[in-house]
């Protein structure tokens, strides 16, 4: 392995001395620290096939461009996880602080952002509309400089495309532009998730948006500004996001009603008030906005830790049947996905609470224990927090395989989520779809290695991967972008805790 990393290291270095590159410039083209730089090139960090292909594309280097074409993942099992990996910072957080950072025409430095695909398309679309983004170190310290103005006809329309996140640059953007157009918002194919509930919140500050042929072009009547509270038609989280961010801006008093109070929701209520912006309610479903017509201070924020990914990290032990501790759990937004755990007769250990970077968040260490697991009296079902969360429902798939007994899972919010979950019958998984919505799964399971395809939805793919930690023999999961949209390092960081996940790509 060290022979190998040093041979790849000697290569890069040429190839960048070919180019007349010094370490630091190949940094920058990365997005990395040279330091990291030259210990990649003395062989002494591990390089993904991802970061390869990257240096390769930089470089213009053939000997180590091994081509583009999609990821996959070869994952040899049965694997039993020990040690401890720590939660990352989440990513809808991460996309609300990006585009919330729109508002602010000083320098926004966001602490320990997740390093995710997710992350890097929009950064790609606020470089193209003239925002100057840096990477600082290797702990994803990332900094953003807006230019005094926008240069939004310059947008980076596929990398808009592939997120559904570009949707909230509509709050910040109507205090800048009275007109202009976005791509439309792509993301996991989730059904149809419309986004006349994002309109409807922001018709009060004058927005009018119109579809046009691939993307929604907004008019902005200046001088229109709320009359009356703000009620939301759902509680989502990105709708509440939205009127937040325009409410920001807004030289007034906003009240939104029917806001969500989820983690990503308190993180960007927290950086605004870093921004000098009046926000009380926090948490509560109903929000009060002090706005500012200018904000231009230099800030810094700390977003909190994902508890998606912390729920991810509890089923890839619960699935296992592991002994791990997950350190850096945001344990107030897994409450409930614990307290069914427990009925479920899940086993595990808390430390005390400690406080996020973020000063508020609530985070415990957790260490999961080895448990026999039963299928829930009742079937489990998601709500707008305080509820379980939504996105974490396709892990107790995963779990009720696991289980003895039937697990019945109703998922009410996405009209094609549920459907992805039978894939885990390629791996031996006996999943039924009783409805659209509703999925019913029969423990335990006698999991078998396999070939499967992502489905094209984060959690659910992220699911079917878990399962093949447990599963007999050597499988296959391809194309893992959906993935790593929302996780970073995922395979290396399990491989950590001593799974065997290797990743590959087609040779072109
Ligand atoms: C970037 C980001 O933060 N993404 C999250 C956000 O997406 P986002 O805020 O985009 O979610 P949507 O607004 O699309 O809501 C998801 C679905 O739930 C339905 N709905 C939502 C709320 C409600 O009170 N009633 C209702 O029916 C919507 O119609 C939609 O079909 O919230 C979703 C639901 O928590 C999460 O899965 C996503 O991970
Ligand atoms: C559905 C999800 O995200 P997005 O809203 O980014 O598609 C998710 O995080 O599971």
């Amino acid at each position: 392995m060290t022979d190998y990393l040093t041979q790849i290291g000697t290569l890069i270095r040429s190839a960048r001395q070919h180019r007349g590159w010094t370490q630091q410039q190949l940094a920058d083209v990365l997005n990395t620290s040279q330091s990291a730089v030259n210990r990649i090139e003395r062989g002494h960090q591990n390089v993904s096939l991802e970061m390869l292909a990257r240096i390769g594309e930089a470089l213009d280097e053939p000997l180590v461009s091994i081509g583009a074409g999609p990821v996959h993942l070869r994952v040899t099992g049965p694997t039993t996880l020990s040690g401890s990996i720590e939660v990352k910072t989440s990513k809808n957080a991460g996309v609300a602080l990006l585009c919330a950072s729109l508002l602010n025409r000083g320098r926004t430095t966001l602490r320990r952002v997740a390093r995710i695909e997710e992350v890097n398309r929009l950064l790609e679309v606020l470089d193209s509309i003239g925002v100057r983004t840096r990477w600082l170190n290797e702990d994803n310290d990332l900094e953003i400089v807006p230019p005094a103005n926008l240069d939004l006809g310059g947008i980076d329309a596929e990398a808009a495309r592939r997120t559904r996140s570009i949707i909230m640059f509509l709050g910040p953007l109507l205090h800048r532009s009275a007109d202009f157009q976005l791509p439309y918002a792509g993301g996991c194919d989730l059904g149809t998730r419309t986004v006349e509930p994002h309109l409807s919140a922001l018709r009060p500050f004058g927005l009018e948006v119109k579809a046009t042929e691939g993307s929604y072009h907004a008019a902005v009547t200046a001088d229109v500004a709320p009359t009356r509270p703000i009620v939301l038609t759902e509680r989502g989280d990105t709708v509440t996001e939205n009127a937040l961010m325009a409410a920001a801006l807004h030289d007034g008093v906003t009240v939104i009603r029917n806001a969500s109070s989820n983690y990503m929701v308190q993180d960007l209520c927290f950086y605004l008030q870093e921004l000098g912006v009046g926000v009380e309610g926090v948490g509560t479903t109903t929000l009060t906005v002090t706005g500012r017509p200018r904000i231009e201070v230099d800030v810094e924020y700390s977003p909190s830790e994902d508890p998606i990914e912390a729920m991810s990290l509890l089923a890839a032990a619960i699935v296992t049947d592991s002994e791990i501790t997950i350190c850096r759990v945001p344990i107030e937004f897994l409450e409930i996905e614990l307290a069914v755990l427990e009925e479920m007769g899940f086993r595990y250990d808390r430390s005390e609470e400690y406080v996020a970077a973020n000063g508020r968040t609530r985070l415990v260490d957790l260490t999961t224990r080895h448990s026999v697991l039963h299928a829930p009296l009742d079937k489990i079902h998601p709500m707008p927090f305080p509820g379980l969360n939504i996105d974490n429902l396709p892990f107790f798939a995963v779990i009720g395989a696991v289980a003895t007994g039937k697990t019945m899972l109703h998922d009410w919010v996405y009209e094609n989520r549920a459907i992805y979950l039978t894939e885990l019958n390629k791996l031996g998984g006996r999943v039924t779809l009783l409805d659209p919505h509703r999925v019913m799964i029969d423990g335990p399971t006698h999991w078998s290695g396999a070939e499967v395809v992502c489905p094209p939805a984060l959690r659910p793919a992220v699911v079917i991967l878990l399962a093949m930690l447990a599963s007999k023999g050597t499988s296959v999961l391809r194309s893992v972008y959906v993935i790593n949209r929302g996780y970073e390092d995922l395979a290396e960081r399990l491989n950590q805790l001593g799974a065997r996940v290797e990743t590959f790509r087609d040779l072109g």
